[in-house]
């Protein structure tokens, strides 16, 4: 059986009784870590075991230490006191007033003094004090003496007083087996290894003949956890390269926003259940966006009622622009989608957003308050569903998913309209991963738009679930993330 210069080191050390791996380290000089790790390298041999043990100990506050050093306040008065007694006024002239008050109580409790009234002052007369139990305690918890022994009334005052407090500390216990004793028996020898090769031993011959320490890789180590990008950031900073790749540019803009941009814009009639299809977040200060622009207003608010000079009937009845200027949490990024279209009106044009957005939902396994939505649309003079399905498969691709699946689908906004699709890895689920369409000419038309755009959202978290097999989307961000989850994800995007 082959040992390390640290495993014979930690054997020879252990005996009978336990030991713990901070008393090991002081008998052999080897770091806690490494005698850890040596000892567990022996208990896979079978020549020790180790185990976890929680300690708990008192150790002193800062102002303990200090008390442990001059002494307890009441100490420190009772033998600043001459024997006819002094008086209080006296008394805070030598002393600060927080030592005063503090002892007062504790003299009168453990009967180290007597209290008088001689002229109009409180004077202190002392009485023989024998070393209090607090005071043997406190002593010893300072020198670092065994705590077997501390009285519990006196560890209780001490407490309360905060003078201590309670520390837990995990042990390691390591013991020695009869195998590991059988072999310590014959005698270990511990002899010098070289632990690295350096060229000066190349160059002059002296390496011939030295033993080297052995590398194990497969050795269990202390796991480091560096600081990395979260997978979100990681997954968004990937989609967004990959749209820019496929030609898109990024649209930026407000969280908060008017309605006229999340809802209105989108033909999404004020009075319509649609209207709370996105059971929104309202703002209570401010309430409403100071300003909508002039011509963009009246022609929205002429489709919704009459349908303008598109040929449809709008919805008929009396569009509401206080309505439009509520602001609420964008319930989707579309908001951003309907504020570039009144600027980017001429074709060819390929726009994205990956950002945050707020639906009042129950939160479940699948649904978040906030999640990130991958928004994007592409103008044309003619498009057709099939650039729809083909963008989205050219998408999916390059993060390795091919198998989609689409879904025809109502939006107020769109015609046709379709869900998509996608496979959970883990479950074999088909799970919706977002919505899109053609979006429809009462859509179009207050912005003077004649030709196609095609547009969708998309849900980053879903994306995720998908390329990590994860079930929950609470493991991903919120406070009941999944920490060993997110530490253990590569810091390499895998294909
Ligand atoms: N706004 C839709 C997605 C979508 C965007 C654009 C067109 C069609 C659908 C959603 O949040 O689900």
């Amino acid at each position: 059986m082959e040992l390390s210069t640290n495993e014979k080191l930690v054997l020879k050390a252990i005996g009978d009784v336990e030991m713990t791996a901070r008393e090991v380290s002081g008998a052999t000089g080897l770091k806690v870590e490494a005698v850890t790790h040596a000892a567990y390298l022996l208990a896979e041999k079978g020549l020790a075991t180790v185990r976890d043990e929680v300690k708990f100990e008192y150790v002193l506050t800062e102002e303990g230490r200090r008390y442990a050093e001059q002494g307890l306040p009441e100490r420190v008065i009772h033998d600043a006191l001459p024997e006819r007694g002094e008086s209080l006024s006296r008394l805070k002239e030598r002393f600060p007033p927080s030592t005063i008050s503090i002892a007062m109580g504790w003299l009168r409790q453990k009967g180290w003094a007597r209290f008088e009234r001689r002229d109009g002052d409180t004077v202190l007369v002392p009485l023989p004090a024998g070393r209090s139990p607090d005071e043997e305690a406190l002593s010893i918890i300072s020198e670092g003496r065994t705590q077997e022994g501390l009285q519990e009334k006196a560890m209780k005052d001490l407490l309360k007083r905060n003078i201590v407090v309670v520390k837990e500390e995990k042990e390691k216990v390591i013991v020695i087996t009869p195998a590991g004793a059988e072999l310590k028996e014959k005698g270990i020898v511990v002899e010098e290894e070289v632990g690295q090769l350096t060229p000066e031993m190349l160059a002059s011959g002296s390496w011939q003949g030295k033993p080297f320490r052995r590398y194990d890789v497969s050795a269990p180590v202390i796991m480091e956890y560096g600081g990395k990008k979260h997978i979100l950031r990681m997954a968004m900073d990937k989609v967004k390269r990959t749209l820019i790749e496929m030609g898109f540019k990024e649209m930026e803009g407000p969280m908060v926003d008017a309605e006229f941009y999340v809802n209105d814009l989108l033909f999404m009639p004020q009075d319509h259940p649609a209207r709370t299809q996105w059971d929104q977040f309202n703002l209570k200060r401010p309430q409403y966006i100071r300003q909508l622009p002039r011509e963009l207003v009246s022609r929205v608010k002429e489709v919704h009622e009459h349908g303008g000079d598109t040929g449809s009937l709008g919805w008929n009845y009396r569009w509401d622009e206080k309505i439009a200027k509520r602001l609420v949490l964008r319930g989707h990024t579309t908001s951003l989608t309907a504020r570039y279209l009144a600027i980017f009106k001429k074709p060819p044009q390929k726009f994205f957003s990956v950002a945050p957005v707020f639906r009042n939902d129950t939160i479940d396994m699948t649904h978040l308050l906030e999640f990130y939505q991958i928004e994007g649309w592409v103008m044309d003079d003619r498009l057709s569903m099939r650039d729809l399905m083909g963008t989205f498969k050219e998408f999916y691709s390059r993060f390795g998913i091919s198998e989609l699946r689409f879904k025809p689908t109502y939006n107020p906004y769109t015609e046709p309209s379709l869900e998509i699709y996608g496979k959970h890895p883990r479950s074999g689920r088909m799970i919706e991963v977002g919505n899109s369409g053609m979006f429809r000419k009462e859509m179009l038309a207050p912005y003077g738009i004649e030709c196609d755009v095609i547009a969708w959202g998309l849900a980053l978290e879903r994306l995720l679930m998908i390329l990590y097999g994860y079930e929950d989307i609470r493991d991903l961000h919120g406070p009941l993330c999944d920490i060993n989850f997110l530490r253990s994800v590569p810091v390499i995007w895998q294909q």
